[in-house]
Parts: structure tokens; C-alpha cells; sequence
């Protein structure tokens, strides 16, 4: 599994240039190409690379790792965006948000030029909600609200504990995360816009007809699925 995540985030390199602005996506694939990206760097392959980090994770790694970083609004553009997801269905819809991260990598990969998505196979789904539930942030005193709104959907929501901590996972952003299993999300970009319709929402973890690439690792090396 870690071979096939270090697979992709090697090809993903493939897609830098110099003088680019990379949005950096969060969690352990991502990971390894934000350090090969710093190799990158300091060896001088590659100049005037700056990373818009989506999360505290991705912005210290990329101050370990020599990735210059800057903010959105420094910005005139972003023109690739790199991260991994959740789930990964035929369209390339996408369900993200495991890291908790999901609303600052939507904000940054939304505004990229191209989006790669980098995954192991074991990623790939006939449809969103397979295998995870959906990530949803939401304002702290809001939370019992949604999750019995969500019901709604046939969604079964469990507010997201901490590990290493006591009490609910707080974001970066300061707020709660919701876990929905639903049944089955059969229209990825109609519940995306009907779960932020939900006053007390802050986003949620379907990235419907964003992702331009996603770059697969498998057994067989690297596939490339393509909008
Ligand atoms: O959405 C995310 C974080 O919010 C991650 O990109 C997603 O969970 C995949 O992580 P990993 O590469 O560790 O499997």
C-alpha cells in the first residue's frame, strides 16, 4: 500500500513545472509527494514552486520538507492542485475528508487549474458511499441539529471523536465534523448542493466534478483516469 501511494505522488511530479502554484492536499499519499517535492526544490530540478497548503498538516510538512508556501488571497491563480480522496467512483467523483480537512482542500482544488487526485486502487468504487461515509463540517452548535436532518437523506450520522484527545475532532477551521453513511449516492453533485443547503453546514466531503485526473496505484504500476 505505502509503495503504491509513493507510486502516484512520483507521477504526479511529472505534472510540475517551475514557477508554479500548487495547492497541497492533506493525508499520508499526499504526504509523499509533498516531500518529493521538497527534494525537488532544494536539488534545483525545479524553481519557484510555491504550495498553498489545505491544512496545518500540509503546510508544516511543507515547511519541513522546503516547500515554500503561500495563502490564497497572495494569489492570482493556483495552477494544480494535488491530494488524495476517500472514495473515487467511475465519473471521478470523489468523497474526501478522512483528514478533516475537507473544506480548505475544496476551496483550493475548486479554484485550480487541473485537479490530480492520487489513490491506491482499493480507492476505487462503482458509487459514492460504497465503502465511507461523508465527511461533513459543521458549526459546533449545530450539530444535533444536522445529524437528525440528515435523516432525511436515510443518512446515518455519528459525530466525529478525537483520538489523542478527549471530546469531538475539532478542524483547523475551529468546528465539529458529522460521519453520514448513506445507502447509496446515486446523484454525487445534487447531494453535494442539498447537504450545503443545510443552515449550519459548513461543507462536506463530496467533491462532485472536480477532479480532472486521478492517477490510480496498482499492482501494475501507475493508471491515469481522465474527465
Ligand atoms: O481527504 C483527505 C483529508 O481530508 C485525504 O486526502 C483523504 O482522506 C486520503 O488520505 P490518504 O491519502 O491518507 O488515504
Amino acid at each position: 500500500m505505502e509503495e503504491m501511494k509513493r507510486m502516484v505522488a512520483k507521477e504526479a511530479l511529472k505534472y510540475i513545472d517551475d514557477d508554479m502554484i500548487i495547492g497541497l492536499g492533506t493525508g499520508s499519499t499526499t504526504a509523499y509527494f509533498i516531500q518529493m517535492l521538497g527534494k525537488k526544490l532544494m536539488t534545483g530540478e525545479l524553481e519557484d514552486v510555491y504550495g498553498i497548503p489545505t491544512s496545518h498538516q500540509s503546510r508544516l510538512l511543507a515547511l519541513e520538507s522546503g516547500v515554500p508556501v503561500v495563502s490564497l488571497d497572495e494569489v492570482d491563480a493556483i495552477d494544480l492542485a494535488i491530494d488524495g480522496a476517500d472514495e473515487v467512483d467511475p465519473h471521478l467523483n470523489l468523497i474526501k475528508g478522512r483528514g478533516a480537512a475537507l473544506t480548505m482542500e475544496k476551496i483550493i482544488e475548486y479554484r485550480a487549474g487541473t485537479f490530480i487526485v492520487l489513490v491506491d486502487e482499493s480507492k476505487l468504487v462503482e458509487y459514492l458511499g460504497q465503502k465511507m461515509p461523508v465527511p461533513i463540517e459543521v458549526i459546533p452548535a449545530a450539530w444535533r441539529a444536522i445529524k437528525e436532518e440528515l435523516e432525511v437523506f436515510n443518512a446515518t450520522a455519528e459525530l466525529r471523536m478525537g483520538v489523542k484527545k478527549d471530546g469531538p475532532v475539532i478542524t483547523d477551521n475551529g468546528n465539529f465534523i458529522l460521519d453520514a453513511k448513506f445507502e447509496k449516492i446515486e446523484d454525487p453533485l445534487d447531494m453535494e448542493i442539498e447537504l450545503n443547503n443545510i443552515p449550519g453546514v459548513v461543507e462536506n466531503g463530496i467533491f462532485a466534478d472536480i477532479a480532472d485526473i486521478v492517477l490510480v496505484g496498482t499492482k501494475d504500476g501507475v493508471k491515469r483516469m481522465e474527465r
